[in-house]
């Protein structure tokens, strides 16, 4: 496991996820979108979903970081504990090849398991890297006293009490780094090249980006914005 966290270290992970609504949904699109990162230099990838993971180890053999999101009720995301839920959803992304199981792992109220209690069951029954997807320097701290191995920032402005913010959320960043002796993962809103080594200057152990890589409908969306206000400002 260690040798995992070797590999990504100082490294980028790509999150290659497509929803049913979104235009490039589907396991070989997604299998498509993790060859090409892999080709353009990323070290590991996050994937969501067994079908996904599955259609991804057949093509490359870069770790891959597995989620499974579970949507149960037709509401948003900052209401709903979505990623990997369960120790079912865990083990169903195990299974399929994942090498690090990232969980939702903030104080938001869930049903069935604690965080405590889901962390020590993967651990224990499946012996298998846990990433800790928290929105705020408690839940790290938790987690990694529950025994998380990676702490990440993904979901910081997905809960109603993180700061909803536009761009990455480099505080929380710097206060995990400072406080948890255990591997940073940089997620969520990072951008730009430059956005991305500032995170690695704070002292992220690796980091994970999406949209800006793998959804083509956000970043055609961020070019015809600044078209918009470039034309409003006329
Ligand atoms: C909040 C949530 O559900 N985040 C998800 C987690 O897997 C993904 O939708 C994000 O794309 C991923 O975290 C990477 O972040 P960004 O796409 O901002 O680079």
């Amino acid at each position: 496991m260690k040798k995992i966290l070797n590999k990504l270290r100082n490294g980028l992970i790509v999150s290659c996820q497509a929803f049913e609504n979104e235009p490039l949904y589907g396991s070989e699109i997604m299998a498509k979108m993790a060859k090409s990162a892999d080709i353009g230099g990323a070290v590991g990838l996050r994937a969501c979903w067994p079908q996904d993971i599955r259609a991804i180890k057949k093509v490359t053999n870069l770790p891959i970081v597995g989620i499974n999101k579970v949507v149960t009720k037709d509401t948003d995301l900052i209401e709903d504990i979505i990623i990997t839920p369960t120790f079912e959803a865990a083990k169903s992304i195990y299974e399929a090849g994942a090498d690090i199981i990232a969980l939702d792992c903030t104080n938001r109220k869930r049903e069935g398991l604690s965080v405590k209690e889901l962390i020590y069951k993967i651990k224990n029954e499946l012996n298998v890297l846990v990433m800790a997807d928290i929105s705020n320097l408690e839940e790290g701290i938790n987690a990694a006293k529950y025994g998380a191995d990676i702490i990440s920032t993904t979901l910081s402005g997905y809960t109603k009490y993180s700061p909803q913010i536009k761009k990455p959320d480099y505080r929380l960043l710097e206060e995990l780094v400072d406080k948890i002796d255990k591997p940073i993962n940089a997620e969520g809103r990072y951008w730009s090249p430059e956005e991305m080594i500032k995170a690695f200057e704070k002292g992220a152990w690796m980091i994970t980006i999406g949209g800006a890589i793998t959804r083509p409908h956000l970043i055609t969306k961020r070019f015809s914005d600044a078209l918009k206000s470039y034309k409003e400002s006329l």
